[in-house]
């Protein structure tokens, strides 16, 4: 599991171990670990430039003890000090290494940036000089120290400028801001350099292969179709026949025992021709409403409460979500339905994905499954899941149906909503990565792709 911590819970953990050990090793740990995922970067040390920003604070710190560390490799390593004070230990360092200080200003080439001007302790938003530094060095590859300067830490929001990096080394753990959209999409690729803290239970995470495997529902030696669990699905419609073919491919991955279709008589054919293993309507364990329902949303969701199974509740359907609070269910909404759910515009919840994913939990009683970049699974007590499985082939129409079968199966294992969320949508991300790695990809490939990811992982 990657799990991500406020800054306070780091500054609690770190502040336990900064009791226990001398001073100053805690930051070593720290500038070591940047140090040589710099030089992995740069891919060796003699001959390379690289320029430190440095702010007042430790994590300039870092950088110019990172930079010490390049220096003596035989870096050419310059830094510019952005603040009035900056880390007295550092600069020596650095100074004693060969390493010098300059004043920003157009630069000859330079094959790395290290943005050490905020981390943690930054506010949101880059001040000015900041800014000036950062247009002498546009197009250089940036490796931020900690968090990319500028984005807000806890929430992975983004007020005013901030620093978009290649690559970000994080300490100890890593932050809601890198998992978080917008701010996840400023942080590039991520890097962990292990600095002991011992944590507690993180509020935000993200699932790896090796937990999704290990959630996995796999049939018990004496398993029949109905201990595996059925899933019902009502979507689709005459005007959107569409819409039922990619919630039954979604819903008939293979992990449920079985797959009832009980939508518009209008796409039972359709349905059956494609999947002759879907059977009609029945007793299940979940049930999937709402995809191309149309005007028969409302009834369908209806009929899926009065059974008192868990339920997915997606697209037209999410306008009757009021029915299943308090009831075992997941909401899927995209960034434009869930700001219809809560009367708040489309933007507001693309600039504060958590907060509005969280508010919609809370106020539903239900998990919500907000889909988008880095999709944010949240139950209603804030706990929330972020899925970094994915590619940008996936914004393609009919998605979210297969996402919504595939859901309901899960639930239909038994899976609480939580888990079936997140495990759904990690798979959904993973397995259109993997259709994707031909070229572009329609939803109904992402459907296809899924035993072949399903055996990958089962068989771990
Ligand atoms: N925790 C850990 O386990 C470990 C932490 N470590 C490292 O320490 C880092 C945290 O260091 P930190 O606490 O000194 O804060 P930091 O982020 O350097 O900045 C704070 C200073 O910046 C200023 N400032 C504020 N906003 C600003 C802005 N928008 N733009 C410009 N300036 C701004 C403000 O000062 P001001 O100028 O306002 O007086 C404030 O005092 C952490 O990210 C990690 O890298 C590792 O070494 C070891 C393990
Ligand atoms: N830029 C992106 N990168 C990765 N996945 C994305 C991106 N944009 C959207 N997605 C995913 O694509 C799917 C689109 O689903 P949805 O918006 O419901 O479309 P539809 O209603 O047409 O099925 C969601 O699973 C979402 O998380
Ligand atoms: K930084």
């Amino acid at each position: 599991m990657l799990r991500a911590h406020t800054v306070e819970q780091v500054r609690t953990a770190e502040a336990a171990l900064l009791a226990r050990l001398p001073e100053g090793a805690l930051m070593q740990r720290a500038a070591a670990g940047l140090a040589y995922a710099v030089l992995d970067l740069l891919g060796g040390g003699y001959g390379r430039r690289v320029l430190l920003l440095v702010g007042s604070g430790d994590n300039g710190g870092d950088a110019l003890h990172a930079g010490a560390v390049l220096a003596r490799r035989g870096v050419q390593v310059e830094a510019w000090l952005l603040s009035s004070s900056a880390h007295e230990g550092g600069v020596a360092a650095l100074r004693g290494a060969g390493g010098r200080i300059g004043t920003p200003g157009p630069t000859g080439r330079l094959d790395v940036v290290v943005d050490g001007i905020v981390g943690i302790g930054g506010r949101p938003g880059l001040r000015p000089d900041a800014v000036a530094a950062l247009a002498h060095v546009a197009g250089v590859p940036v490796v931020a120290v900690d968090t990319p300067s500028g984005v807000d830490v806890d929430t992975g929001e983004i007020s005013g400028s901030h620093v978009t990096a290649d690559l970000t080394v994080t300490f100890g753990t890593h932050k809601v801001c890198h998992l978080v959209d917008p701010a996840a999409q400023a942080c590039g690729a991520l890097q962990l350099v292990d600095i002991g803290l011992d944590l507690p239970e993180a509020p935000v995470e993200a699932l790896q292969a090796a937990d999704v495997a290990a959630l996995l529902p796999r049939p018990a030696a004496d398993a029949h179709k109905y201990t595996r669990g059925v899933v019902g699905v009502r979507s689709g419609s005459a005007a959107y026949p569409g819409a039922a073919l990619l919630s039954v491919a979604g819903a008939a991955c293979g992990l449920a025992g079985m797959v009832r279709y009980d939508g518009d008589p209008a796409a039972l054919d359709l349905v059956r021709a494609a999947h002759p293993e879907v059977v009609g309507p029945g007793r299940v364990q979940a049930w999937v409403v709402g995809s191309g329902s149309d005007d028969g949303a409302e009834d369908a969701l209806r009929a899926a409460v009065a059974d008192g199974v868990p339920i997915v509740v997606d697209a037209d359907a999410l306008a009757f979500a009021r029915l299943t609070r308090g009831r075992p269910a997941v909401l899927t909404p995209h960034a434009g339905e869930l700001a219809r759910l809560l009367g708040v515009e489309r933007a507001d919840v693309e600039a504060r994905w958590l907060e509005h994913a969280r508010r919609a939990a809370r106020e539903h009683d239900a998990v919500v499954l907000l889909k988008g970049r880095h999709t944010v699974v949240a139950r209603p007590d804030g706990r929330a899941r972020v899925t970094t499985t994915g590619t940008p082939w996936l914004a393609t129409a009919g998605a979210g149906d297969v996402l919504g079968g595939l859901v309901g199966a899960l639930l239909a294992t038994g899976l609480d909503p939580f888990d079936a969320a997140s495990v759904g949508s990690w798979l959904h991300g993973a397995a259109a990565t993997l259709a994707a790695q031909d070229g572009p990809i329609v939803a109904s490939d992402v459907a296809a792709a899924l035993p072949d990811l399903l055996a990958t992982l089962t068989t771990r």
